[in-house]
């Protein structure tokens, strides 16, 4: 399939888990309406609220609750999910993992990515992000593929670790998910400039589902966003409020693009040990 029509969802998550699930089922089935096929979500769209409270919620990767509100909605649309992150389980009992699960079009769970860089932040004495003390490292990178075409997963924080999309592309990515709940304060400098370079230089297109605004007190996310194509143009960007973008993701474009700057295949792969994907 040359033309895939992909939504990413922007949301404000708060404490309160069901409001959490009630908004991304409105916006997903205004996805739906709108024709897209594949449905990107945001980091942590369940729940944001007190750091810690991740490891109370934290649920098993088949039999949870959200695991089965995706799975539910992806077999009743016939829709693919990227399901934004989720606390999972982990081996220690104190952590658990940031973990974005991906559905197919039948609702059945075929990859799954654990955040691997994680969020450790002092801005001043108020705005302190400590995520590696009850997140687990990933451990894997990972794609998925779909409708045919290759999928490559990362998390928020990961966009600052170009690394990362180098071993990504090197398995035939095409279109890449970032998941994301930027801080304001880093968001505004740094998220579109991220993410148009991670498009440019990895020549595929970038889906970027975000949060956006006051999820509390002491926490406000940057949003914008946005879905951008392999040439670095942004296609669509939300609003500044919960909504839903739709992209037709043209995968000949992509050719096109790869084919006419062929800068993938100028790689020093030996010089920069970059031998296995
Ligand atoms: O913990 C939650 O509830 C949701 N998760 C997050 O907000 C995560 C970990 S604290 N945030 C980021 O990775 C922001 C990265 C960022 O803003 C940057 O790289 O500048």
């Amino acid at each position: 399939m040359e033309i895939l029509s992909i939504a990413a969802i922007q949301m404000c998550s708060v404490h309160d888990r069901n409001k959490n699930l009630n908004t991304a089922r409105v916006l997903m089935e205004k996805a739906v309406q709108k024709g897209a096929r594949l449905i990107a979500l945001p980091e942590n769209f369940s729940f944001i609220g007190q750091e810690r409270e991740n490891i109370t919620f934290a649920e098993e990767r088949e039999t949870g609750e959200i695991v089965h509100f995706l799975k539910k909605f992806s077999m009743k649309h016939s829709v693919a999910i990227i399901g934004g992150s989720v606390p999972l389980r982990s081996s220690s009992k104190a952590k658990v993992t940031n973990t974005c699960l991906v559905f197919d079009q039948s609702g059945v769970i075929i990859g799954s990515y654990d955040k691997i860089h994680l969020f450790d932040f002092h801005l001043d004495d108020k705005t302190v992000y400590r995520e590696s003390h009850y997140v687990k490292h990933g451990k894997h990178i990972e794609t998925v593929k779909l409708f045919g075409h290759i999928m490559g997963l990362c998390i928020c924080y990961d966009l600052r670790f170009p690394e990362l999309f180098r071993k990504l592309m090197l398995r035939g990515m095409e279109v890449l998910f970032a998941p994301s709940a930027f801080t304001m304060e880093t968001g505004k400098d740094h998220w579109e400039v991220l993410l148009r370079a991670r498009a440019i230089e990895n020549q595929c297109y970038v889906v970027a589902p975000a949060q956006y605004g006051r999820h509390n007190d002491e926490r406000i996310s940057y949003g914008r966003t946005m879905i951008i194509d392999p040439w670095g143009r942004i296609m669509a960007q939300c609003q500044d409020m919960e909504d839903v973008i739709v992209c037709e993701i043209d995968f000949a474009f992509l050719g096109e693009v790869r084919k006419h700057l062929p800068c993938l295949k100028h790689i020093r792969r030996k010089l920069f040990f970059l031998g296995e994907a």
